[in-house]
């Protein structure tokens, strides 16, 4: 039987009398990409939030390989990598960036930080550009270099908030390959949430949908016709 990395059960969050999630129920697998979609506000960055630790005061489980996740648990949590509010110093580096990123989570010697690095920015091909400032970045660039920070630990799971948003379509093509990539090389198992229905049509192993603070769909076969018109009355 396959194992699952990440288990969460009846997970609730509210802020202040605001019920946004009202006890979500899933399971990720390694190695397979789901796709989470939700109408604006229906809750998915919350959701990730809880899981990444970014929030706290939810109730229910978050279990990760078997055990209950705690936000004070920095070796786990090295385990499990984000694309969620990312943000870089402009008047950096790439690779200054990262290291500095690397810094605040690792107590690792230099010599190994630097070919983590390196290791990551080659994985998603910015190589070339590791001596460039930040500010002199394209949006994908930017978006690549986001997908190399949270490879450097090299996480069991990723958690992406809307990856494609602003990407033109050779840059989402990318961004997918990657994504791809990183399934079949290294079993990641990846959690993202788009509202574009073609990229997750596309891309994903199951497609969960989040609606009124559950997820009210949950579909791993995937054949069905017209599945993005219905998709869509399933987030209503
Ligand atoms: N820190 C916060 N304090 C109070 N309310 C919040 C906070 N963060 C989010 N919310 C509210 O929680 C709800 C869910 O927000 P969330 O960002 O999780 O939705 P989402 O599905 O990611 O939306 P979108 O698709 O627009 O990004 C929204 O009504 C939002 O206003």
């Amino acid at each position: 039987m396959t194992r699952t990395i990440l288990e969460i059960r009846d997970l609730r969050k509210s802020y202040g009398r605001n019920n946004i999630l009202n006890g979500i129920d899933l399971q990720l697998l390694p190695g397979k990409i789901t796709g989470l979609l939700g109408r604006n506000g229906a809750g998915k960055t919350t959701l990730m939030k809880c899981v990444l630790g970014l929030t706290a005061n939810y109730h229910g489980k978050v279990v990760f390989n078997g055990k209950n996740l705690s936000t004070t648990d920095t070796q786990t949590r090295m385990k499990i990598g984000s694309l969620v509010d990312v943000q870089f110093y402009e008047d950096l580096t790439a690779y200054d960036n990262l290291m500095l990123s690397i810094r605040l989570i690792d107590s690792l010697p230099k010599k190994e930080r630097k070919r983590l690095i390196q290791e990551s920015l080659e994985f998603v091909e910015l190589s070339n550009a590791a001596k460039k400032k930040v500010k002199n970045f394209s949006f994908g660039m930017k978006q690549r270099l986001a997908l190399a920070l949270s490879l450097i630990t090299k996480p069991e799971l990723l958690i992406l908030d809307e990856p494609f948003v602003g990407l033109d379509p050779i840059g989402v093509e990318e961004v997918k390959d990657l994504l791809r990539k990183l399934c079949r090389e290294r079993g990641t198992a990846i959690l993202f949430s788009s509202h574009q229905m073609q990229e997750v049509c596309d891309l994903t192993d199951n497609i969960l949908v989040l609606s009124k603070g559950v997820i009210s769909y949950s579909d791993q076969n995937r054949h069905f016709e017209n599945q993005q018109a219905q998709l869509i009355e399933l987030m209503k």
